[in-house]
Protein backbone atom coordinates (compact mmCIF):
# COMPACT_ATOMS: atom_id res chain seq x y z
CA UNK A 1 0.00 0.00 0.00
CA UNK A 2 2.59 2.32 1.03
CA UNK A 3 4.34 1.46 -2.23
CA UNK A 4 1.35 2.52 -4.19
CA UNK A 5 1.12 5.61 -2.73
CA UNK A 6 4.78 6.61 -3.08
CA UNK A 7 3.78 5.77 -7.03
CA UNK A 8 0.61 8.02 -6.62
CA UNK A 9 3.29 10.95 -5.15
CA UNK A 10 5.09 10.29 -7.96
CA UNK A 11 2.95 9.97 -10.94
CA UNK A 12 0.57 13.36 -9.64
CA UNK A 13 0.71 16.19 -8.36
CA UNK A 14 2.36 16.52 -4.69
CA UNK A 15 -1.18 18.53 -3.96
CA UNK A 16 -3.39 15.70 -5.40
CA UNK A 17 -1.24 12.95 -3.81
CA UNK A 18 -1.28 14.49 -0.35
CA UNK A 19 -5.33 14.20 -0.96
CA UNK A 20 -4.99 10.66 -0.86
CA UNK A 21 -3.40 10.66 2.97
CA UNK A 22 -6.85 10.91 4.94
CA UNK A 23 -8.17 7.27 2.95
CA UNK A 24 -4.90 5.84 3.66
CA UNK A 25 -4.98 6.60 7.25
CA UNK A 26 -8.44 5.63 7.27
CA UNK A 27 -7.69 2.52 5.43
CA UNK A 28 -4.80 1.69 7.84
CA UNK A 29 -6.88 2.35 11.06
CA UNK A 30 -10.24 0.19 9.96
CA UNK A 31 -8.08 -2.33 8.76
CA UNK A 32 -5.22 -2.17 11.74
CA UNK A 33 -6.11 -6.08 13.09
CA UNK A 34 -4.96 -7.48 9.92
CA UNK A 35 -1.98 -5.42 9.23
CA UNK A 36 -0.76 -6.91 12.47
CA UNK A 37 -1.86 -9.96 11.74
CA UNK A 38 0.55 -10.05 8.78
CA UNK A 39 3.24 -8.24 10.10
CA UNK A 40 3.43 -10.94 12.95
CA UNK A 41 2.58 -13.85 10.54
CA UNK A 42 4.35 -12.71 7.30
CA UNK A 43 7.16 -10.25 8.87
CA UNK A 44 8.44 -11.08 11.65
CA UNK A 45 8.66 -14.83 10.72
CA UNK A 46 10.89 -13.79 7.80
CA UNK A 47 12.85 -12.07 10.27
CA UNK A 48 13.45 -14.34 12.29
CA UNK A 49 13.67 -16.89 9.85
CA UNK A 50 16.90 -14.96 8.70
CA UNK A 51 17.93 -13.99 12.06
CA UNK A 52 17.76 -18.02 13.28
CA UNK A 53 18.68 -20.12 10.31
CA UNK A 54 15.33 -22.35 11.08
CA UNK A 55 11.87 -22.54 10.77
CA UNK A 56 8.95 -21.36 13.20
CA UNK A 57 7.72 -24.64 13.81
CA UNK A 58 11.41 -25.07 15.12
CA UNK A 59 11.77 -22.13 17.11
CA UNK A 60 8.55 -23.25 18.75
CA UNK A 61 9.90 -26.72 19.40
CA UNK A 62 12.78 -25.21 20.92
CA UNK A 63 10.63 -22.69 22.72
CA UNK A 64 8.91 -26.42 24.46
CA UNK A 65 11.81 -28.05 25.08
CA UNK A 66 12.94 -25.11 26.97
CA UNK A 67 9.31 -24.20 28.97
CA UNK A 68 7.24 -27.03 28.84
CA UNK A 69 7.70 -30.00 31.44
CA UNK A 70 7.98 -33.26 28.94
CA UNK A 71 4.82 -36.06 29.55
CA UNK A 72 2.63 -33.12 30.95
CA UNK A 73 0.38 -32.23 27.84
CA UNK A 74 -1.25 -28.99 29.94
CA UNK A 75 2.09 -28.20 30.09
CA UNK A 76 2.99 -28.16 26.11
CA UNK A 77 -0.36 -26.43 25.35
CA UNK A 78 0.29 -23.59 28.04
CA UNK A 79 4.01 -23.46 26.58
CA UNK A 80 2.48 -23.13 22.97
CA UNK A 81 -0.20 -20.70 23.98
CA UNK A 82 2.46 -18.31 25.80
CA UNK A 83 4.61 -18.41 22.79
CA UNK A 84 1.81 -17.56 20.42
CA UNK A 85 0.65 -14.97 22.30
CA UNK A 86 3.75 -13.52 23.16
CA UNK A 87 6.78 -14.31 20.53
CA UNK A 88 5.28 -15.44 17.29
CA UNK A 89 2.04 -16.79 15.87
CA UNK A 90 1.30 -20.40 14.56
CA UNK A 91 -2.25 -20.85 13.37
CA UNK A 92 -2.99 -23.47 16.06
CA UNK A 93 -6.57 -23.77 16.96
CA UNK A 94 -5.79 -21.98 20.06
CA UNK A 95 -7.18 -22.21 24.06
CA UNK A 96 -10.47 -20.97 23.06
CA UNK A 97 -11.70 -22.70 19.98
CA UNK A 98 -9.71 -25.57 21.56
CA UNK A 99 -12.22 -25.64 24.50
CA UNK A 100 -15.37 -26.25 21.92
CA UNK A 101 -12.97 -29.01 20.57
CA UNK A 102 -12.17 -30.37 24.01
CA UNK A 103 -15.66 -30.39 25.28
CA UNK A 104 -16.63 -32.46 21.86
CA UNK A 105 -14.63 -34.99 22.39
CA UNK A 106 -15.06 -35.31 26.26
CA UNK A 107 -19.40 -35.37 24.94
CA UNK A 108 -18.97 -37.89 22.53
CA UNK A 109 -16.56 -40.02 23.66
CA UNK A 110 -15.36 -41.29 19.82
CA UNK A 111 -13.06 -44.10 18.99
CA UNK A 112 -11.79 -42.89 15.94
CA UNK A 113 -10.78 -39.77 14.98
CA UNK A 114 -9.53 -38.13 11.89
CA UNK A 115 -7.65 -35.04 11.80
CA UNK A 116 -7.03 -33.19 8.73
CA UNK A 117 -3.56 -30.58 9.29
CA UNK A 118 -1.51 -31.65 12.54
CA UNK A 119 1.03 -28.97 11.90
CA UNK A 120 3.10 -28.79 15.37
CA UNK A 121 0.62 -31.14 16.78
CA UNK A 122 -1.29 -28.68 19.20
CA UNK A 123 -4.88 -29.77 18.42
CA UNK A 124 -3.92 -33.59 18.25
CA UNK A 125 -2.54 -33.33 22.04
CA UNK A 126 -5.58 -31.29 22.74
CA UNK A 127 -7.92 -34.19 21.20
CA UNK A 128 -5.67 -36.75 22.55
CA UNK A 129 -5.80 -36.03 25.87
CA UNK A 130 -9.97 -35.89 25.41
CA UNK A 131 -9.79 -39.41 24.34
CA UNK A 132 -11.62 -42.28 26.21
CA UNK A 133 -9.36 -45.28 26.35
CA UNK A 134 -9.24 -47.47 23.58
CA UNK A 135 -9.54 -44.51 21.26
CA UNK A 136 -7.03 -43.44 18.58
CA UNK A 137 -6.58 -40.35 16.47
CA UNK A 138 -4.89 -40.46 12.84
CA UNK A 139 -3.96 -37.13 12.23
CA UNK A 140 -2.78 -36.21 8.75
CA UNK A 141 -0.22 -34.10 7.92
CA UNK A 142 1.29 -33.66 4.43
CA UNK A 143 4.41 -31.06 5.11
CA UNK A 144 6.90 -33.20 5.86
CA UNK A 145 8.91 -31.24 8.34
CA UNK A 146 5.87 -30.34 10.47
CA UNK A 147 5.41 -33.85 10.69
CA UNK A 148 8.98 -34.48 11.76
CA UNK A 149 8.13 -31.91 14.67
CA UNK A 150 4.50 -33.04 15.49
CA UNK A 151 5.73 -36.15 16.23
CA UNK A 152 8.27 -35.41 18.51
CA UNK A 153 6.37 -33.10 19.89
CA UNK A 154 3.75 -36.54 20.53
CA UNK A 155 6.88 -37.73 22.61
CA UNK A 156 7.18 -35.07 24.84
CA UNK A 157 3.78 -34.91 25.49
CA UNK A 158 3.89 -38.76 26.53
CA UNK A 159 1.63 -39.66 23.67
CA UNK A 160 2.57 -43.25 21.43
CA UNK A 161 1.78 -44.62 18.13
CA UNK A 162 -0.99 -46.26 19.99
CA UNK A 163 -3.16 -42.99 20.89
CA UNK A 164 -1.70 -41.00 17.85
CA UNK A 165 -0.60 -42.65 14.28
CA UNK A 166 0.28 -39.50 12.12
CA UNK A 167 -0.01 -39.73 8.44
CA UNK A 168 2.09 -38.07 6.14
CA UNK A 169 0.13 -37.38 2.95
CA UNK A 170 -2.12 -34.93 1.22
CA UNK A 171 -5.63 -35.32 2.92
CA UNK A 172 -6.88 -36.36 -0.44
CA UNK A 173 -4.62 -39.21 -1.10
CA UNK A 174 -5.03 -40.42 2.39
CA UNK A 175 -8.89 -40.38 2.64
CA UNK A 176 -9.77 -42.86 -0.13
CA UNK A 177 -7.39 -45.57 1.28
CA UNK A 178 -8.33 -44.63 4.68
CA UNK A 179 -10.62 -48.31 5.27
CA UNK A 180 -8.68 -50.55 3.68
CA UNK A 181 -5.03 -48.72 4.84
CA UNK A 182 -6.17 -48.05 8.86
CA UNK A 183 -8.81 -50.95 9.15
CA UNK A 184 -11.43 -48.47 10.28
CA UNK A 185 -14.89 -48.88 8.54
CA UNK A 186 -16.40 -45.49 10.03
CA UNK A 187 -15.11 -42.50 11.43
CA UNK A 188 -16.65 -41.29 14.77
CA UNK A 189 -15.26 -37.71 14.62
CA UNK A 190 -13.10 -35.70 12.25
CA UNK A 191 -11.77 -32.31 13.35
CA UNK A 192 -11.29 -30.45 9.81
CA UNK A 193 -7.91 -27.08 10.22
CA UNK A 194 -6.30 -27.67 6.98
CA UNK A 195 -6.46 -25.49 4.27
CA UNK A 196 -9.68 -24.02 3.94
CA UNK A 197 -9.71 -24.51 0.02
CA UNK A 198 -9.35 -28.38 0.72
CA UNK A 199 -12.65 -28.92 3.12
CA UNK A 200 -15.63 -29.34 0.77
CA UNK A 201 -13.62 -31.90 -1.26
CA UNK A 202 -12.44 -33.65 1.65
CA UNK A 203 -15.92 -33.77 3.14
CA UNK A 204 -17.15 -35.42 -0.03
CA UNK A 205 -14.33 -37.31 -0.09
CA UNK A 206 -15.38 -38.64 3.58
CA UNK A 207 -19.34 -39.24 1.84
CA UNK A 208 -18.03 -41.00 -1.42
CA UNK A 209 -15.49 -43.50 0.33
CA UNK A 210 -18.59 -44.20 3.06
CA UNK A 211 -16.42 -43.05 6.07
CA UNK A 212 -19.35 -41.28 7.89
CA UNK A 213 -22.49 -42.87 9.53
CA UNK A 214 -25.14 -41.20 11.42
CA UNK A 215 -24.32 -39.41 14.31
CA UNK A 216 -20.47 -38.77 13.12
CA UNK A 217 -19.21 -34.87 14.10
CA UNK A 218 -17.13 -33.01 11.85
CA UNK A 219 -15.68 -29.58 13.36
CA UNK A 220 -13.93 -27.31 11.02
CA UNK A 221 -12.00 -24.88 11.99
CA UNK A 222 -11.71 -20.87 10.66
CA UNK A 223 -14.86 -21.01 8.06
CA UNK A 224 -15.75 -17.68 8.35
CA UNK A 225 -11.57 -16.20 8.89
CA UNK A 226 -10.32 -17.15 6.16
CA UNK A 227 -13.49 -18.19 5.91
CA UNK A 228 -14.49 -21.30 4.00
CA UNK A 229 -17.57 -20.64 2.02
CA UNK A 230 -18.42 -22.93 -0.48
CA UNK A 231 -17.88 -25.50 1.94
CA UNK A 232 -20.72 -24.11 4.42
CA UNK A 233 -22.92 -23.19 1.11
CA UNK A 234 -22.67 -27.04 0.56
CA UNK A 235 -23.57 -28.13 4.54
CA UNK A 236 -26.44 -25.68 4.30
CA UNK A 237 -27.65 -27.28 1.09
CA UNK A 238 -26.95 -30.97 1.10
CA UNK A 239 -29.66 -31.63 3.68
CA UNK A 240 -27.19 -34.36 5.22
CA UNK A 241 -26.02 -32.07 8.34
CA UNK A 242 -27.08 -30.78 11.01
CA UNK A 243 -24.88 -27.59 11.66
CA UNK A 244 -24.10 -24.96 13.53
CA UNK A 245 -21.46 -22.22 14.15
CA UNK A 246 -19.82 -21.12 16.88
CA UNK A 247 -18.52 -17.70 16.55
CA UNK A 248 -15.44 -16.72 18.42
CA UNK A 249 -12.70 -14.96 17.26
CA UNK A 250 -9.21 -15.87 15.46
CA UNK A 251 -6.43 -17.98 17.20
CA UNK A 252 -4.42 -15.68 19.74
CA UNK A 253 -6.12 -12.23 17.86
CA UNK A 254 -9.16 -11.07 19.66
CA UNK A 255 -10.02 -8.85 17.15
CA UNK A 256 -10.33 -10.67 14.15
CA UNK A 257 -13.86 -12.56 14.23
CA UNK A 258 -13.79 -16.33 13.45
CA UNK A 259 -16.00 -19.14 13.89
CA UNK A 260 -15.95 -23.32 13.84
CA UNK A 261 -18.72 -25.22 12.18
CA UNK A 262 -20.10 -28.19 13.99
CA UNK A 263 -21.70 -30.95 11.49
CA UNK A 264 -23.72 -34.01 12.69
CA UNK A 265 -24.27 -36.15 9.68
CA UNK A 266 -27.36 -37.39 9.46
CA UNK A 267 -27.19 -40.13 6.70
CA UNK A 268 -27.28 -40.48 3.29
C1 LIG B 1 -3.82 -24.49 10.45
S1 LIG B 1 -2.56 -25.68 10.42
C2 LIG B 1 -3.19 -26.93 11.49
C3 LIG B 1 -3.20 -26.52 12.92
C4 LIG B 1 -3.50 -27.64 13.87
N1 LIG B 1 -4.73 -28.31 13.57
C5 LIG B 1 -3.57 -27.13 15.30
O1 LIG B 1 -4.61 -26.57 15.68
O2 LIG B 1 -2.58 -27.28 15.99
C6 LIG B 1 -2.78 -26.40 8.85
C7 LIG B 1 -1.85 -27.54 8.52
O3 LIG B 1 -2.50 -28.34 7.53
C8 LIG B 1 -1.55 -28.82 6.63
N2 LIG B 1 -2.30 -29.10 5.39
C9 LIG B 1 -2.89 -28.22 4.57
N3 LIG B 1 -3.57 -28.82 3.59
C10 LIG B 1 -3.39 -30.15 3.79
C11 LIG B 1 -3.85 -31.30 3.12
N4 LIG B 1 -4.64 -31.20 2.04
N5 LIG B 1 -3.49 -32.51 3.57
C12 LIG B 1 -2.71 -32.62 4.69
N6 LIG B 1 -2.24 -31.56 5.38
C13 LIG B 1 -2.58 -30.33 4.94
C14 LIG B 1 -0.54 -27.70 6.50
O4 LIG B 1 0.70 -28.18 6.05
C15 LIG B 1 -0.51 -27.15 7.92
O5 LIG B 1 0.52 -27.74 8.66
Amino acid sequence: MFVCFWLVFRMVSPAIALAFIPFLLTLIIRYRHYFLLFYRTVIVRKIQDYLTGITREERAFQYLITHAIPGDPDSILSAFDQWCYHVEYLSNVGPVKGKILDRLIYENAPINVLELGTHCGYSSIRIAKALPLGARLYTVEMDERNAVLAEKIFRLAGFDDDIIELIVSPSDEVIPQFKETYGVDKLDFVFMDHWKRCYLKDLQLLEEYDLLQEGTIILADNVLFPGAPHFLQYVKNCGKYQHKIHRGHLEYFKSIKDGMAELVFMGL
